[in-house]
């Protein structure tokens, strides 16, 4: 099989080899219904049980606070849904522009059948205002669901401060926290953030997993109708292989979180020199609270998929923001709605480290960036001169959508 330089962590993870051992034996001899009555079953009910507590030490929540689910895409679903049939009464939904498509779409199905959704803007570093968000809350504001970093440029938001907001409100305060697991800690036994969403593949566990954090007390209403698993919470046969690795993986990026400042150190470093030894460049949401392993760049008069099939030659995997829109060529709503130059949207490309990078993966990196950026610009029909008719012609086609 192909390997590479692996530096697009935010789009998925290696799987630990610690978590496929803990999962392998209920994939192949602990194959038991943990619903069953007999104590095969029971064995593997015993192993759900101790993945729900993997996972509420990570959330530092308690354990019946936890439904395992498939994935984020999921758990997204289902608390935006249940939030809204906890006050069925009120029409009024606050998330942001930056939101991954896992909200952003259900936010566009909800707009057709009668919901209003502010839809808060960020700065040009790609941060939230807290006085916007106040000053949208009204008494019909059933949910503020804002996610707790970005994916493609890292940036951590105030999601704590919004849930307060929220709460005197008496709305329901969900936050998309699928990038931030693993990388800096939560608590919710100290927190304003009602439901929570995390998925396994951004942790190293495998594809297909996630879990839902739902604060005790809260009305939860669930999605999936059926069998009465997870408390009748999320219907399902178990995916006990799944959350076996969940709970493993949990509780090893729990052990990992100190050293968290490894991955920033290699982060910090390619960042740095990148920026020094390569003109006209700038990093998306520098400036502000981000995630540490996160960077996304824009590197001008250049696009940012031909930088991604130049390190693909090299055997070296990032990207351009999210997996899910990369098959378009529309620029990132995500860097549209930062107000970034012409340019600079389309020549920008995330790196996403792991525990797993080390310093010769950065390495190689900063040796290839700077002729892989040489040759695309001297081929580039485009400079400096340029970037102000660039910035005209964009502004022209977005006024003409
Ligand atoms: C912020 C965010 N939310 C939700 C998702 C969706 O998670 P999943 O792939 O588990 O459905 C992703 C994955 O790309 C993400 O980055
Ligand atoms: S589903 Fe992961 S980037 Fe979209």
């Amino acid at each position: 099989m192909q390997t590479c330089i692996y530096l697009d962590n935010n789009a998925t993870t290696q799987v630990d080899p610690q978590v496929v051992e803990a999962m392998l034996p209920y994939l192949t001899q602990y194959y038991g219904n943990p619903s069953s009555m007999h104590r095969f079953g029971g064995q593997v009910g015993k192993a759900v049980k101790t993945a729900r507590a993997q996972v509420a030490a990570l959330f530092n929540s308690e354990e019946s606070e936890v439904v395992f689910n498939s994935c984020g895409t999921e758990g997204n679903n289902t608390a935006i849904r249940a939030a809204l049939a906890a006050q069925p009464e009120r029409k009024h939904i606050i998330t942001t522009q930056v939101e991954h498509p896992a909200v952003l779409n259900v936010y566009k199905q909800l707009e057709k059948q009668g919901y209003t959704v502010t839809y808060l803007s960020v700065s040009r570093k790609g941060q939230v205002d807290m006085m916007e968000l106040e000053a949208s809350m009204t008494g019909n504001t059933a949910l503020v669901s804002m996610m707790y970093a970005n994916n493609e440029t890292g940036v951590i938001f105030p999601v704590e401060q919004a849930g307060a907001i929220a709460k005197e409100y008496g709305a329901t305060m969900h936050v998309d926290a699928v990038q931030v697991a693993g990388k800096i800690p939560l608590n919710m036994q100290d927190s304003t953030i009602d439901l929570l969403t995390i998925s396994g593949h951004k942790l190293h566990a495998p594809k297909g997993i996630g879990a839902l954090y739902i604060r005790k007390g809260f009305r939860f209403r669930p999605f999936l109708l059926g069998g009465h698993q997870e408390r009748g919470r999320r219907a399902g046969t178990e995916n006990v292989p799944g959350l076996t690795a969940l709970g493993k993986a949990a509780e090893l990026a729990l052990e990992h979180l100190p050293n968290v400042k490894q991955e920033k150190k290699l982060r910090d470093r390619l960042e740095k020199t990148l920026l020094k030894t390569i003109p006209e460049i700038e990093v998306n949401g520098g400036g502000t609270e981000r995630l540490p392993n996160t960077t996304n760049i824009g590197f001008k008069y250049i696009e940012g998929e031909a930088i991604l099939l130049s390190l693909d030659q090299y055997g070296i995997c990032a990207s351009s923001g999210s997996a899910c829109t990369s098959g378009s060529l529309e620029p990132s709503h995500v860097l549209r709605a930062m107000g970034l130059p012409y340019t600079i949207l389309h020549g920008s490309i995330r790196f996403s480290l792991s525990r797993f990078n080390t310093d010769a993966d950065v390495d190689r990196v900063l040796e290839l960036m700077p002729q892989i950026v040489d040759r695309l610009r001297a081929l580039s029909p485009f400079n400096s001169d340029q970037a102000e008719w660039l910035q005209g012609r964009e502004e022209a086609v977005a006024t003409s959508k």
